[in-house]
């Protein structure tokens, strides 16, 4: 594997995590792997538990993490070809990418989608250059259209928790006040097609995902429907795919209650608005996985690098 960068990377899932299990098991056995070798963070967008966790995956490594906000902190990158640059960005991404690969072997960036672009989006202008112009490994840390660190997190997660050979997995819509991406929910729906799960998808109407992410996953535009002997839901926002980037309905009656999920684990990237996509009484009981959820970020990290730096 040259990068990670989506859930297609994964050749196969379920050796996969059984290997993340085993790191996790014993979390600082391949220390010396990493020795000497640096992995650079570039964040283009906010963020807590990606922004650590893979800082926490790159030491037990024994890497050595360097972290940078670029919005704000770096020079306005231009990413486009052949720009007359006398506008707001100050250095091409050409010579940016190919620099920070001499200070570091492995390169992970952050960089969310516009929502108001979607042939720019889907073109994952920002994921592409890095890994046109960088000379070194690129990990993708949530792009455009895709999360693939947190898909893999939530993989290991369910199989986990899971009671059952072939658990139900419920993606569903929750309502949020702003337009968020669709990343989460493209990676965790391309990582439950490839385990051995039965996997829908609820969301109202208006917001069905990607066709060609969605593929043969049945959706439901009742979210009743979809929940019935749900072992795990799988909850997240998304503003919508067809009207592409806007908030066309905040519903509030799609928000997470206890009611709703039974005896269904509830699980959700974070970070989550409480009382706007999931009611209090489902964070604070046991049925709330996130937390568990959170904490194997690492691991999923930890396998990432540990494949990737095998080739630096
Ligand atoms: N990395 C996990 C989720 C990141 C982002 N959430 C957010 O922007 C939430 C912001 C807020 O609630 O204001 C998303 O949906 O892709
Ligand atoms: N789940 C996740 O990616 O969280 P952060 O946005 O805080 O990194």
């Amino acid at each position: 594997m040259k990068h990670y960068t989506s859930i297609n990377d994964i050749d196969n899932i379920d050796a996969w995590i059984d290997e993340a299990k085993i790191i996790k098991a014993n979390p600082l056995k391949h220390l010396g792997l990493g020795q000497n070798k640096t992995l650079g963070l570039l964040f283009f967008n906010s963020s807590l538990r990606t922004r650590l966790s893979t800082q926490k995956a790159a030491l037990n490594l024994g890497m050595n993490p360097i972290v940078m906000n670029v919005s704000g902190d770096a020079w306005g990158l231009e990413f486009e070809d052949g720009t007359v640059m006398n506008g707001n960005t100050a250095e091409h991404i050409k010579e940016a990418a190919a620099v920070v690969s001499q200070y570091c072997d492995i390169i992970a960036v952050r960089a969310f989608p516009t929502l108001t672009d979607k042939a720019k989006d889907e073109s994952e202008q920002v994921m592409r250059a890095f890994m046109e112009y960088a000379s070194v490994p690129i990990v993708n840390m949530e792009s455009a259209t895709g999360h693939p660190l947190q898909g893999l997190t939530d993989a290991l997660t369910i199989s986990e928790f899971k009671t059952k050979a072939k658990p139900k997995v419920v993606l569903s819509w929750a309502p949020h006040i702003k337009a968020l991406p669709h990343a989460v929910a493209n990676s965790f729906t391309q990582v439950m097609q490839k385990m051995d799960v039965e996997f829908v998808i609820a969301n109202p109407e208006g917001y069905d995902l990607n066709p060609e992410i969605i593929g043969d996953t049945p959706i439901y535009h009742n979210q009743e429907e979809a929940f019935k002997d749900a072992d795990f839901i799988y909850t997240k926002n998304w503003s919508s795919y067809e009207d592409y980037g806007k908030v066309i309905n905040t519903d509030p009656n799609w928000m997470i209650t206890k009611a709703k999920l039974g005896n269904a684990k509830f699980m959700h990237c974070l970070p989550v608005r409480r009382n706007v996509v999931v009611e209090d009484a489902v964070l604070d009981s046991n049925s709330a996985i996130v937390i568990e959820q959170a904490n194997n970020r690492t691991y999923a990290a930890q396998l990432v690098l540990k494949k990737l730096l095998v080739n630096v």
